[in-house]
């Protein structure tokens, strides 16, 4: 199992009083699988990456990796973030090379060994340059460079292609498909767009509202390969997306009163 979560709860404290961000999550991972977590703004998502991450500790429940309780943070587990989080002042070999310092590879190797997974995401002729030089697309693609390179077993993607353009994101959709089809890794996705889910996953969990909890694990059956736009347009696409929007708008307006006009 590559990752459980056992009744996992927990909360801020803050001057204004206590807030629950999640009860009673459970969810298991297997190893190789594509999971999303998908659920409305403020449900608790981040909250949910940043345990798995090991950069906040569950207040209630068990959190383990590969059957070890987490303690913290660790090489088996790379992040990618919504705001890249590049270096700034290192070009952006040196980003993907940064990565490679906690594998045992002769430093003579690691430049090699980085223009290789910047060919993976199609920018090897752009090593040289720093990330203000750089589009979105293409600095999410140096973050993506840059956690595989440090080979970790999971990677922990945090709504990384929210701050794109449309076209961007679906490219990079089929990009990080295509990736995970080749490196099998287990991915844990987070997302707030029914489309991505249905896209990208293997399963999906659906999150409620107030406070974050699992409401629903669906298997995505959708044939693979996938990573091709006109996946997202066939029937099957289709009734998946519509189970999950029936699902999740019941969260987000359950008893909606407000936003008619009088
Ligand atoms: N450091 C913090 N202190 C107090 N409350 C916080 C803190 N971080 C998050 N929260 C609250 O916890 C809840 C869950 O936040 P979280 O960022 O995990 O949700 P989310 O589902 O990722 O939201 P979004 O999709 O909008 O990014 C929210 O109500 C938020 O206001």
């Amino acid at each position: 199992m590559a990752v459980s979560l056992d009744g996992v709860g927990h909360w801020f404290d803050g001057p204004s009083g206590r807030t629950q961000t999640l009860s009673d999550v459970n969810i298991q991972i297997q190893t190789g699988e594509f999971f999303t977590v998908l659920g409305p703004s403020g449900c608790g998502k981040t909250t949910l990456l940043n345990i798995v991450g090991g950069f906040i500790e569950a207040k209630v429940g068990d959190v383990a990796i590969f059957g070890k309780p987490v303690s913290g943070p660790g090489p088996d587990r790379g992040v990618i973030f919504q705001s890249y989080a590049l270096f700034r002042w290192l070009s952006v070999l040196k980003n993907v090379e940064f990565a490679l310092h906690h594998r045992k590879l002769p430093k003579a190797k690691r430049a090699d060994v980085a223009l290789q997974y910047l060919n993976l995401v199609g920018l090897q002729d752009f090593r040289h340059h720093y990330p203000y030089q750089l589009s979105g697309g293409m600095k999410q693609r140096v973050a993506i460079a840059r956690a595989l390179a440090a080979d970790p077993k999971i990677l922990l993607m945090d709504e990384p292609f929210a701050a794109l353009d449309s076209q961007m994101r679906e490219l990079l959709q089929e990009e990080l498909l295509e990736i995970w089809q080749r490196t099998r890794k287990t991915v844990f996705f987070i997302t707030h767009s029914v489309d991505e889910a249905v896209f990208l996953s293997t399963r999906i969990c659906v999150m409620s509202a107030n406070p974050g909890r699992t409401k629903a694990l669906l298997t995505n059956d959708l044939p693979q390969p996938r990573a091709d736009y006109r996946a997202r347009t066939t029937a099957a696409f289709q009734e998946n997306k519509e189970r999950i929007l029936g699902l999740i708008r019941d969260e987000v307006h359950p008893n909606r009163t407000w936003g008619r006009l009088p």
